[in-house]
């Protein structure tokens, strides 16, 4: 069975257009990315967000640009020299919008590695082979996503000794953070359509809000059972209501296992172990960043005071704070892989090895190549 799912990055060879996330849930405006420069823009400013969209919408603003300066002005990509000076140098710029989700670093290396490996081809070739592997990202990640709502549906219910589930998600993981379906998201998109959800719990996700506007938006749209909660209602939630598993998705996750996600995620991992309940992260194997060892090692964007003093409405944004408070605001933090019960992947489940807190994940890369 298909279901529609909303669409966060709509794209056509040399036409890259995404839904301005500013602005849902009241208003679907849709905003064209027609090069690296915009693409950092709408980017930093979150009209796009989640780990997989950042760096599906970066590659293809790269991709609209070449494809674009290939017709208007092709001396400037007319030799393989011109086009790798120029990928290399849009990339690194990209890496500047965002620092803490790892697939934008690792679409990043990958098509600096393209470049690399293709000294041989004329200039229009490199940028036309560029410009198709960032079209296979944006087809590859929703291949990823069904698989991963697959198997983290198939583990809950394995796991969860009931026939329908309960579950709490945080942030917004859906259609609108990746190229469609969503990881955390999909997977209960797939609970749902196996008729084994019984409720879905979303926390609001303050400061910024990305589950009371983005993953209600598209419960609602979709018709999945669900609620809204706050941030702070999750330990009471776990108490009375039964919940079976806490599903997030993932910024990066550490060679260990230690995974960085939305602010309040660590929170809800202690919780979800002081009341025995699954910790379940979802992520393509595109958010492992097998280069940095542990959680200790990931950088934490810290973003403007103002989204934790103010709030957006339907008609305007207002403040919610006593005028002068000082203000912390981290974009994410990190949960210990010692809280987390399974990794969810698009290649298949992690869990760890009886007795030990950690996750073997390079053994699992090497045995699911
Ligand atoms: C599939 S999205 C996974 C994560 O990127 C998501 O949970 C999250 O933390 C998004 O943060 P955001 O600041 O909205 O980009």
């Amino acid at each position: 069975m298909t279901q529609k799912t909303l669409e966060a990055i709509k794209y056509k060879r040399g036409d890259l257009q995404v839904l301005d996330q500013l602005r849902l849930p009241f208003e679907t405006v849709y905003e064209a990315v027609p090069n690296t420069v915009q693409g950092h823009h709408v980017i930093k400013t979150m009209k796009v967000r989640g780990a997989p969209a950042i760096a599906i919408v970066a590659a293809l603003s790269l991709a609209v640009e070449l494809n674009a300066l290939l017709t208007t002005s092709p001396t400037t990509l007319d030799t393989n020299d011109k086009v790798a000076t120029f990928v290399n140098e849009k990339l690194e710029y990209l890496k500047t919008s965002r620092p803490t989700a790892v697939n934008l670093f690792e679409a990043s290396e990958r098509l600096s590695n393209l470049v690399r490996d293709n000294g041989d081809k004329s200039g229009p070739e490199l940028a036309s082979i560029v410009i198709t592997e960032a079209e296979e990202m944006l087809i590859k990640d929703v291949q990823d996503n069904k698989n991963i709502g697959k198997f983290g549906c198939e583990f809950i219910l394995a796991n969860a000794n009931s026939d329908s589930v309960r579950v709490l998600t945080h942030c917004n993981t859906g259609s609108l953070a990746t190229a469609g379906w969503g990881t955390a998201l999909g997977i209960v998109r797939d609970l749902n359509l196996s008729g084994k959800l019984d409720h879905c719990y979303c926390t609001e996700t303050r400061p910024y809000n990305q589950g009371s506007r983005l993953t209600a938006y598209e419960l609602v749209y979709e018709n999945i059972p669900s609620t809204l909660i706050c941030d702070s209602m999750a330990s009471a939630l776990l108490k009375l209501k039964n919940v079976k598993a806490i599903i997030v998705g993932a910024d990066r996750v550490a060679a260990n296992g230690d995974t960085a996600n939305k602010i309040g995620t660590y929170q809800l991992a202690i919780t979800a172990a002081y009341h025995n309940v699954m910790f379940i992260v979802a992520a393509p194997l595109t958010t492992i960043d097998m280069k940095t060892l542990s959680g200790d090692a990931i950088v934490i964007e810290e973003r403007a005071g103002v989204e934790v003093t103010s709030t957006k409405g339907r008609t305007a944004t207002v403040e919610v704070a006593a005028p002068g408070i000082g203000v912390w605001n981290p974009a994410f933090d990190v949960v210990p892989a010692s809280l987390i019960t399974a990794i969810v992947t698009n290649k298949g489940v992690i869990t760890k090895n009886k007795g030990e807190d950690f996750f073997r994940i390079d053994e699992f890369i090497k045995n699911n190549q």
